[in-house]
């Protein structure tokens, strides 16, 4: 069966990094990727731009490319995203046999212990976890968390529901979005680092306390 796979994230700002795994997910698993910007995201502060500025911003980055579509179920919903309630909503639509797999970078999945009701997780999605820069997935560290669920093989993903943990190895990317912020803040060059129409996005909207540059194009 076709893998279904949900890419979840703040997303304050989207930049290449995130791109570049989504892309990379799609093209490993051959599959669409949704990419989820969370309205309350768990576990941290609160974003600096609006969850419709944010998902505005995934809507122009992911524009053209037919196998990446933004989901804003998380949007419509009361009270921090927790990734156990979203994927119990979308078990409920496709029913208990479709393979389902949540994206995450290296970081997310080490500090899986630490999310809500985190091993009922493995029953609801796979994960697909991306290689990133200062976040070693070192195999005794993946395996606390995996507990025997590892696989190399991408057949595993599409032949069960859920349960198994994936690594993609994709190139590293080392942006983040802590980092366009505060490049931002310190009057520093921000944009080579977001997607073109994002970046013109942010200076028309004056996102991130970037002077508003009427002209833009958006
Ligand atoms: N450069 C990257 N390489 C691999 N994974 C990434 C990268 N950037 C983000 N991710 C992953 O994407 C998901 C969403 O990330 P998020 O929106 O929090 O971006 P971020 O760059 O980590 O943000 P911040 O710097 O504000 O914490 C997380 O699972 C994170 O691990
Ligand atoms: O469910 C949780 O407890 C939980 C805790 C931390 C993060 N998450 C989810 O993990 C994704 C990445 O989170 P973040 O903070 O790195 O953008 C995003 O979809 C969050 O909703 C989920």
């Amino acid at each position: 069966m076709s893998l279904l796979v949900f890419y979840g994230g703040t997303f304050d700002p989207i930049h290449d990094g995130h791109l570049a795994i989504a892309r990379a997910a799609r093209d490993a698993l051959a599959a669409r990727v949704r990419l989820m910007p969370a309205a309350d995201p768990p576990h941290r502060a609160p974003p600096g731009a609006s969850a419709e500025h944010r998902a505005r911003m995934l809507d122009l980055a992911v524009a053209g490319e037919p196998d990446l579509i933004v989901d804003r179920r998380e949007l419509r919903r009361d009270g921090p995203s927790y990734s156990v309630e979203t994927l119990r909503e979308i078990r409920a639509e496709v029913g208990p046999e479709q393979p389902l797999a949540l994206l995450v970078g290296a970081d997310s999945f080490l500090d899986l212990p630490k999310w809500r009701e985190w091993q009922a997780l493995f029953e609801l999605a796979h994960f697909v976890v991306a290689e990133r820069p200062g976040s070693p997935l070192d195999n005794e560290r993946v395996e606390a968390i995996a507990a025997n669920r590892e696989t190399a093989e991408v057949e595993a993903l599409r032949g069960a529901p859920a349960g198994r943990v994936y690594r993609l190895h994709q190139p590293l990317h080392a942006e983040s979005a802590s980092q366009v912020r505060q490049l931002i803040a310190a009057g520093q060059a921000w944009q080579p680092f977001v997607p073109a129409p994002v970046a013109a996005y942010i200076e028309r909207h004056g996102l991130y306390g970037v002077p508003i540059q009427r002209g833009a194009v958006v």
